[in-house]
């Protein structure tokens, strides 16, 4: 096991690289399966879901070569992935429950083979998260749905439908339109998801010869075409990493120049908050830079909604950011019932917070003090990382194999701008 070990208190300065975005690059890649031949991604994250998933790819019956671009703190990888032929249409257990993205394999390929067994991915640390509206989309364009033994057997042609999604799923929207892509006829795709990681899957599926429109929409419409073929596609730059290094940015008094294409754009959902709470963009050339343009940071009322609203992926960072507000501040969390379990460990080092059902209050104050701490996922675990970042004193970061899911050369990037951060084995190594 290890740990994270930060001096908290420098300030922040220089260009951080942002990577290819986790949650575009894992739905790309089950596009791949979609292709007899190669989809070649370019700026993939070196992240262990990246790694989780290219091994399901794999038992499946895919290729993957690797193609470095170095190993500097900024290159993404190129990977090829070719699936001549599909090898097993089952996605296990063991491999489904390391990472809940892999049901993802699902549209393409009931898609392609006409049928896929995948293990149901059960909940996770920051909600239940039923996959019964993936489920619903499909029998809605001509499957056939069992369950049995903790696993969805979803089989037949087909045929394109209507989808109308009651609620906004991001992953439901990209399975099903993964799937309407190699469908008979057209399916019509009704408050879809509107996430820029979908607009990217789209573009993604057209160079691989689809037909969609209504692109960017929350009506998708998706012509079956008989065949996909290969495509090469860069990997859209991850917003949520960018909004996490902005608020490291604001918490320690620093300018970083976040370094990536278009990133103002792909911030949308974040930035009228990042920007009522003091945080100033500049555009430079090379992407924007993020600093605190008042004395404090300034208190702010907050919900998570689905894109354009403001991500639930960045509510813990901002919550973060917001113990060293001036005043208070109330951040509602709408999308996953339990998302706040970074608060009881924020309090350890100071932070003033009450929670009420999805409400969480943040009173202001002037430091937060370093601690031992641990997060039970993702975004909690950043939350922690950049209140270790500006805390007087040493904060240790543990179950860190959260961090390694998303947040690519964490260490490294934070270093090269000044941090006072290691990563030690817990036995000290
Ligand atoms: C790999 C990836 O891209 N993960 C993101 C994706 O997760 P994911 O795609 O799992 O999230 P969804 O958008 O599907 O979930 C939104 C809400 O819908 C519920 N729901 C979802 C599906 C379903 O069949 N039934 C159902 O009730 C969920 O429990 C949740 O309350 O979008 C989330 C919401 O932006 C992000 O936090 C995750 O980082
Ligand atoms: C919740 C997240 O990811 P996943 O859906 O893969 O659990 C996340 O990226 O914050």
């Amino acid at each position: 096991m290890e740990k994270i070990i930060i001096e908290g208190g420098h300030r922040l300065e220089g260009q951080l690289p942002i990577s290819g975005a986790k949650n575009a690059a894992l739905p790309l890649m089950c596009a791949g399966l979609l292709a007899k031949d190669g989809l070649t991604l370019h700026n993939l994250p070196h992240l262990a879901d990246i790694r989780t998933l290219a091994s399901l790819l794999i038992e499946l019956g895919s290729n993957i070569s690797y193609e470095e671009e170095g190993w500097d703190i900024g290159s993404g990888q190129t990977v090829t992935i070719a699936a001549p032929t599909i090898k097993s249409t089952t996605a296990p257990y063991d491999m489904v429950r390391k990472m809940r993205a892999s049901i993802l394999v699902l549209g393409p390929l009931l898609a392609r083979e006409g049928e896929a067994i995948v293990s149901l991915p059960g909940g996770c640390a920051i909600g239940n998260r039923p996959i019964d509206l993936h489920l619903k989309a499909f029998e809605a364009i001509g499957a056939t749905i069992e369950l049995k033994d903790g696993y969805v057997r979803a089989s037949g042609k087909l045929t394109g439908g209507t989808v109308h999604f009651p609620i906004v799923s991001v992953g439901a929207t990209e399975n099903i339109l993964m799937a309407a892509c190699l469908a008979q006829g057209v399916t019509i795709i009704e408050n879809a998801a509107k996430e820029p990681e979908i607009t990217d899957l789209a573009h993604c599926l057209i160079a691989m010869g689809a037909k969609i429109s209504g692109i960017g929409t929350a009506r998708l419409e998706v012509t079956g075409v008989r065949d996909l073929h290969a495509a090469e596609y860069t990997v859209m730059p991850d917003r949520i990493e960018a909004g996490s290094y902005a608020a490291a940015a604001a918490m320690t008094g620093g300018e970083l120049e976040l370094i990536g294409d278009h990133l103002e754009a792909g911030l949308a959902g974040s930035l009228d908050i990042l920007k009522q709470a003091g945080l100033t963009f500049t555009e430079t050339d090379r992407g924007l830079i993020a600093r605190l343009g008042t004395d404090r940071i300034i208190g702010i009322n907050a919900v998570t909604q689905p894109y354009p609203g403001f991500p639930t992926d960045m509510q813990a960072q901002l919550m973060a950011m917001m113990t060293l507000c001036d005043g208070a501040s109330v951040i509602t969390e709408t999308i996953f019932e339990n998302r706040f379990m970074h608060v009881p460990e924020l309090s350890r080092m100071g932070a003033d917070i009450t929670v009420n059902g999805s409400t969480a209050t943040i009173r202001g104050i002037k430091r937060l003090l370093g601690a031992p701490v641990m997060a039970t996922d993702l975004r909690a675990s950043m939350s922690l990382v950049l209140a270790g970042l500006a805390a007087e004193g040493i904060t240790e970061v543990n179950r860190i194999y959260h961090l390694d899911r998303g947040y690519e050369r964490l260490v490294q990037k934070l270093e090269a701008c000044g941090a006072k951060i290691s990563r030690v084995r817990s036995d000290g190594v």
